[in-house]
């Protein structure tokens, strides 16, 4: 160590506890690149877009070796573009002290006088990140060691020379000539034999500097997500957030984009929440298991944990089920629907569950956790239907601090795994942003829903002006059980609709109830006790040369039996197109009618006209 500089370069231990002073590890960030590639630059941009956090930036150039006086009379002589120029020892440890929470003096280098300034020297306190730049901060396999992130700041060598003799020239106190010289004796064989090649240790490589800002924004929001997991998963050590890399980091973005397309939207949700769902299971028991290998050998594995079941919370949660079923084949799911009453009530609307779910491990889905108070309502349920609390997983692709506070301070317990913590949750749980986020991850349930649900409120509307209210108990019962119903229906669950609200639903006109709740048939094969006097029309009597439909049928069947309940194109079997209302349902039924049922559509048909008929004659 030079004793020179190591007189002014020290370490020194803070007063308080360690724990108090700094309760998490910095995150560091090492930048290199060659000379005037950006890299001040660049960390300034860092630094001013991470305002809310406490950064330091540290420059290689305090740790220049002190020259003697003998070196410092030939110093166009000397090499600072070499390794050895740099006393790294002291760098290693001045950085080592800082990541772990101690506070360092550090000179001040000036390049008029080739000097460390001795006096006053620089105090760096420990900070939430700490970047260090220079273009040699790659080279040593120790100090990058200590970096979490490592940046190559890559610009073109012919830009790098006309800025370096422009800056030089004006503030480093040199004159064009001895910047050429330098250049060539120094500087380029210095970059091609160490820099350079110190590049390959980067994560990331930043072409044109400064001039790209859309690379600096998403090294930023790398940082501050990593900031922001630091703390939370420290705090709640059951709260786990899947490794974030830039294909994650880039997936979000997609997502959270409003200009995305629906279908680039579902792609790269559902990878995300494929990789939450595959983390999600890495947590469930195991047992361990030896097998032998077709070779004969014996190998020493495990099995995994069988008893297990998902449960998601209507609506979005089940857009997280086809990545379950994909990963654990034939897993029971099921299903709890919550209704939002004013910003924290929460009303649990519809709930069916495995009969034995008390003695699975139960992977809990909704995509986004904000506010914390639907899923406090769902884990309570599952808690009061004998499910320990330690066997409940919550995965979500994006979970806000707020809902991890709520839920891991009332159920330390449970596990959460994420794909993302977002402070911006944070902010304002009912903005924009949220509402949109929370489309996106329903959007391709709910927007098949939205229309269905419209179509089915504005018949259960006419349909309702029809039914004489005698027929029920008490006109604002009947509001109520209306009002519940198309909750229900809204959610899609038109089978459980009819099962619970049958005394409401079995007094419709038949047409329109065959028609506006084409589920019925899927209702019954669910649950063959509910029945209705009135129904006539059976999908068994579908002749069987007709394919297509009976392929469909199959289909259903088949989504059914695997208890998929949500996503069912019913229109596409009745044969209607999605958003068409009175003239197109009549057209339908009528066809359908003719084609299955004619003997029932002609006497329904003639008594009709004859209505349409007594009526013309009456007026
Ligand atoms: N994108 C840019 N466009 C124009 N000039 C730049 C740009 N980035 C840096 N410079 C200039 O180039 C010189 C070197 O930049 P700097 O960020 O200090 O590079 P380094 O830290 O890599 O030596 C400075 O004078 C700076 O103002
Ligand atoms: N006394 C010194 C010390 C260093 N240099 C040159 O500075 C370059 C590194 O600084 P950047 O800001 O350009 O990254 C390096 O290439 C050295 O040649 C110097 O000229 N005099």
């Amino acid at each position: 160590m030079d004793s020179a500089l190591s007189n002014h370069i020290h370490v020194f231990q803070s007063n308080e506890p360690e724990v108090q002073v700094r309760p998490k590890q910095p995150f560091v960030i090492g930048v290199a690149g060659g000379t005037a590639s950006g890299k001040t630059t660049v960390c300034d941009m860092i630094i001013a877009q991470l305002h809310d956090q406490r950064v330091v930036l540290v420059s290689q150039d305090s740790f220049y070796h002190v020259l003697s006086e003998e070196k410092l009379k030939q110093v166009h002589e000397y090499n600072f573009d070499h390794p050895d120029a740099f006393n790294t020892e002291l760098l290693f440890s001045c950085m080592e002290k800082l990541k772990s929470g101690h506070a360092v003096d550090i000179p001040v280098y000036d390049y008029k006088s080739h000097k460390n300034h001795m006096e006053p020297a620089r105090q760096v306190n420990p900070s939430d990140v700490i970047i260090l730049e220079g273009i040699l901060v790659l080279h040593d396999p120790r100090v990058r060691d200590l970096m979490n992130m490592k940046i190559f700041v890559d610009t073109d060598s012919d830009v790098r020379l006309a800025r370096r003799i422009q800056r030089d020239t004006v503030e480093r106190g040199r004159d064009i000539q001895s910047v050429l010289d330098q250049y060539a004796k120094f500087v380029k064989p210095g970059f091609d034999d160490f820099i350079l090649p110190s590049k390959k240790h980067a994560d990331i490589i930043i072409p044109r500097g400064g001039d790209n800002d859309v690379a600096v924004d998403l090294i930023v929001q790398h940082i501050c997500t990593k900031l922001g997991q630091h703390d939370l998963c420290k705090i709640y050590p059951k709260v786990f957030v899947i490794h974030s890399t830039f294909q994650i980091r880039g997936m979000h973005t997609l997502i959270r984009d409003v200009k995305t397309r629906k279908h680039d939207f579902v792609f790269y949700a559902d990878r995300l929440i494929r990789l939450v769902v595959e983390h999600g299971l890495g947590h469930l028991p195991f047992t361990e298991k030896q097998i032998t290998t077709p070779t004969g050998s014996v190998y020493s594995g495990v099995t995994f944990f069988k008893r297990l079941c998902g449960v998601s919370i209507i609506r979005s949660g089940e857009s997280m089920e086809n990545a379950l079923r994909a990963c654990c084949k034939g897993i029971k799911i099921g299903k709890i629907l919550i209704h939002r009453e004013g910003n924290s009530g929460r009303q649990l609307i519809y709930e069916k569950l495995p009969a034995d779910i008390s003695g699975r491990h139960v992977l809990l889905l909704d995509p986004v956790l904000a506010s914390g108070n639907s899923a406090v309502k769902a884990i309570s349920l599952l808690i009061s239907k004998g499910v320990p609390e330690s066997n409940i997983i919550f995965l979500n692709l994006i979970a806000s601090p707020e809902g991890i506070h709520v839920v891991c301070k009332k159920f330390p317990k449970l596990q959460i795994v994420t794909s993302e913590i977002d402070v911006s949750l944070n902010t304002d749980l009912h903005s924009n942003q949220h509402q949109r986020n929370q489309q996106h991850i329903s959007c391709n349930l709910q927007q098949e829903r939205i229309r269905i649900t419209v179509a089915t409120q504005k018949t259960i509307s006419a349909l309702n002006s029809k039914v004489p209210h005698c027929q029920i108990n008490g006109a604002s019962e009947t509001q109520r059980k209306n009002e519940k119903l198309l909750v229900v229906l809204d959610a899609g669950l038109y089978w459980e609709a009819i099962r619970h609200f049958s005394e409401i639903l079995c007094n419709r006109r038949e047409h329109l109830k065959l028609l506006t709740i084409p589920s019925y048939e899927i209702g019954k094969l669910l649950d063959p006790a509910w029945k209705s006097k009135h129904h006539t029309f059976k999908y068994r009597n579908v002749q069987s040369n007709l394919k297509a439909l009976t392929l469909k049928i199959q289909e259903l069947r088949r989504r059914v039996a695997l208890e998929e309940m949500g996503n069912v194109e019913y229109h596409a079997l009745i044969r209607l197109r999605q958003g068409r209302w009175h003239l197109e349902l009549g057209r339908a039924h009528l066809v359908l009618g003719l084609r299955y049922r004619p003997d029932h559509m002609v006497i329904s048909f003639i008594i009709n006209v004859s209505l349409l008929v007594i009526v013309i004659l009456i007026l």
